[in-house]
C-alpha cells in the first residue's frame, strides 16, 4: 500500500486526499493507483528481463478498462476465464496473441471467439474441453494451440475457499492421467499441443508449494519429452500473495529467481498468471460513516459500503485493514464492527476494528484493488460503486457510478392484462 499514504493527518495517493475524491465522486467508490499497478507488473518483467516469458495479467482480480489498458501499455499479455473478460481485453487495447484462456467451462462459442481473434493458447481442463477445443477448431478450419491445466496436487497452504491445485478441488487434469491424455492430444488434427499449466491457488505467501508443483510438473514434461512431445512453455498460474496486514509473502522477484534456478538450462519458455499480486495493494475502497451505534457490550460503525460492494470479508473472513482518511487529535478510540447497510448479519467490512471516529468520517478500506469491485453485486438494489484511478496526481473516473436506469436495464412486466 506504499502509493496511499498519510501526509499531515490525511491520507493521500500522490498528492491527492482521498477526502477529495470522495467528495467529488461519492462513496463507496474505488481508487486505483496506475503507479503502484506499473511498479507491480514492472517488478515481475524485470525479474523476467532477457527470457522467453510471458506474463498474463489475471483479469478476474479486476477487470476495469483503464487498468487493462494501463497494463496493456506496458506489454502485459492476460490470462482469461470467460468470453466477457476477452471482450474487455480487446477493448483494453490488450493484444490477443498474448492472452491465455483459462477456466473448466469454455463455451463453444467462447471458443469459436477465441479462435477468430488469434489468442495463445488454450488452457484445457479436462478431457472432454479436449474434444470440445478440437471439435470446434476443426469446424473453423484452425488448429488451437494447448496447454493443460495440469493439477499436481499440492497443499498450497491457503484458504479452502482459494487452494486449487489439490485433486479434490476441480481445476485441471490429474497429475496421473496427464500423459495418457497428453498421447491423446498428440493425435488429434486440430490442436496443436504447446504447454503444461498449474495454478496451484491464490495468497500463497512461501514459495516452498510453488516450487512442489514445478518439480512434478517438470518431470512430467520430461517424461512426454521422451515419448516424443516436446512442449514450447510452463505456465506456472498466478497466486503469489500480498500483505494485507502482517504477511510477508515473497516479492516477485525471489520467486521469480527461485523459479528460474529450477528451470536452467530448459529451452522451455514461461508464462506467470498474477492477479492480485498487481492490483491488491494498487486500490482502496473509500466509504463514509453514516452512524455509530454503541450498543452494551458491542460497538457498531455503521458504513455506506456493504458485501456487496466488497465481499472478501464476509466471504471468506478475509481480513483488509480499515484506516480513516484522517486523523483525529481528540476523541475516543473505541473497538467496532464496520459493517453496510445490507440486511445480512455477515455484511461486514471488518470485525473488532480499533477507530477513534465519528459519524461523516471517510475509511479506506485498504487492499481492495483485486478481487474487489469484480466481485460486486446489486445486492439488496444497490448501485456498484464509482472507479478512479490516480494517474499523475490527476484524478480520473474509469467506471462511473451505476445508475437506477443501468440496474434495471432489460426487466420488463408481463403485459397488461
Ligand atoms: C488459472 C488462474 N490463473 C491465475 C489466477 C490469479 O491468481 P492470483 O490472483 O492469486 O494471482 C487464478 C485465480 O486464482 C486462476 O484461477
Ligand atoms: N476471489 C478470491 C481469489 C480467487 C482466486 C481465483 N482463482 C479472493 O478474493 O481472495
Amino acid at each position: 500500500m506504499d502509493s496511499f499514504e498519510y501526509r499531515n493527518g490525511r491520507l493521500h495517493c500522490e498528492d491527492v486526499a482521498l477526502e477529495r475524491i470522495a467528495d467529488e465522486f461519492g462513496t463507496p467508490v474505488y481508487v486505483y493507483s496506475r503507479d503502484a499497478l506499473e511498479r507491480a507488473y514492472l517488478s515481475y518483467a524485470t525479474a523476467l528481463e532477457g527470457h522467453n516469458a510471458l506474463i498474463c495479467y489475471a483479469v478476474k482480480a479486476n477487470s476495469n478498462l483503464a487498468v487493462l489498458n494501463v497494463l496493456a501499455r506496458l506489454g502485459a499479455g492476460f490470462d482469461i476465464v470467460s468470453l466477457g473478460e476477452l471482450e474487455r481485453v480487446l477493448r483494453a487495447g490488450g493484444d490477443p496473441s498474448k492472452v491465455v484462456f483459462s477456466g473448466v467451462g469454455k463455451q463453444a462459442h467462447e471458443i469459436r471467439r477465441a479462435l477468430d481473434v488469434g489468442i495463445h493458447c488454450f488452457n484445457i481442463e479436462s478431457e472432454a474441453e479436449l474434444e470440445r477445443v478440437n471439435q470446434v477448431a476443426g469446424e473453423h478450419g484452425s488448429v488451437a494451440d494447448i496447454s493443460f491445466r495440469v493439477n499436481p496436487d499440492v497443499d498450497a497452504g491457503t484458504h479452502p475457499y482459494i487452494s486449487t491445485g489439490l485433486k479434490e478441488n476441480k481445476f485441471g487434469i490429474a497429475i496421473a492421467d496427464a500423459q495418457r491424455i497428453y498421447q491423446r492430444a498428440a493425435q488429434m488434427e486440430h490442436v496443436n499441443v504447446v504447454g503444461m499449466d498449474c495454478h496451484i491457488g491464490s495468497q500463497l505467501t512461501e514459495v516452498a508449494p510453488f516450487m512442489d508443483a514445478l518439480d512434478r510438473l517438470l518431470a512430467l514434461v520430461d517424461r512426454l519429452a521422451e515419448q516424443g512431445i516436446a512442449l514450447r512453455h510452463l505456465d506456472m498460474g498466478g497466486g503469489l500473495g500480498v500483505c494485507y496486514t502482517d504477511e510477508q509473502p515473497p516479492s516477485a522477484q525471489s520467486y521469480i529467481e527461485a523459479v528460474l534456478e529450477k528451470m536452467s538450462g530448459r529451452e522451455l519458455g514461461l508464462i506467470f498468471e498474477p492477479g492480485r499480486s498487481i492490483a491488491a495493494n494498487a486500490g482502496v475502497m473509500l466509504t463514509q460513516v453514516e452512524f455509530l451505534k454503541l450498543n452494551e457490550g458491542k460497538s457498531f460503525a455503521i458504513v455506506d459500503g456493504a458485501m456487496n460492494d466488497l465481499i472478501r470479508p464476509s466471504l471468506y473472513s478475509a481480513y483488509q485493514e480499515i484506516i480513516p482518511c484522517s486523523v483525529r487529535e481528540a476523541g475516543e478510540t473505541r473497538s467496532y464492527d464496520v459493517v453496510g447497510p445490507v440486511c445480512e448479519t455477515g455484511d461486514f467490512l471488518g470485525k473488532d476494528r480499533d477507530l477513534n471516529i465519528e459519524a461523516g468520517d471517510l475509511l479506506a478500506v485498504c487492499s481492495a484493488g483485486a478481487y474487489g469491485f469484480v466481485m460486486a453485486s446489486n445486492y439488496n438494489t444497490r448501485l456498484r460503486a464509482a472507479e478512479v484511478m490516480v494517474d499523475d496526481n490527476q484524478v480520473f473516473e474509469v467506471r462511473a457510478r451505476e445508475t437506477y436506469q443501468d440496474l434495471m436495464r432489460g426487466e420488463k412486466l408481463l403485459p397488461a392484462e
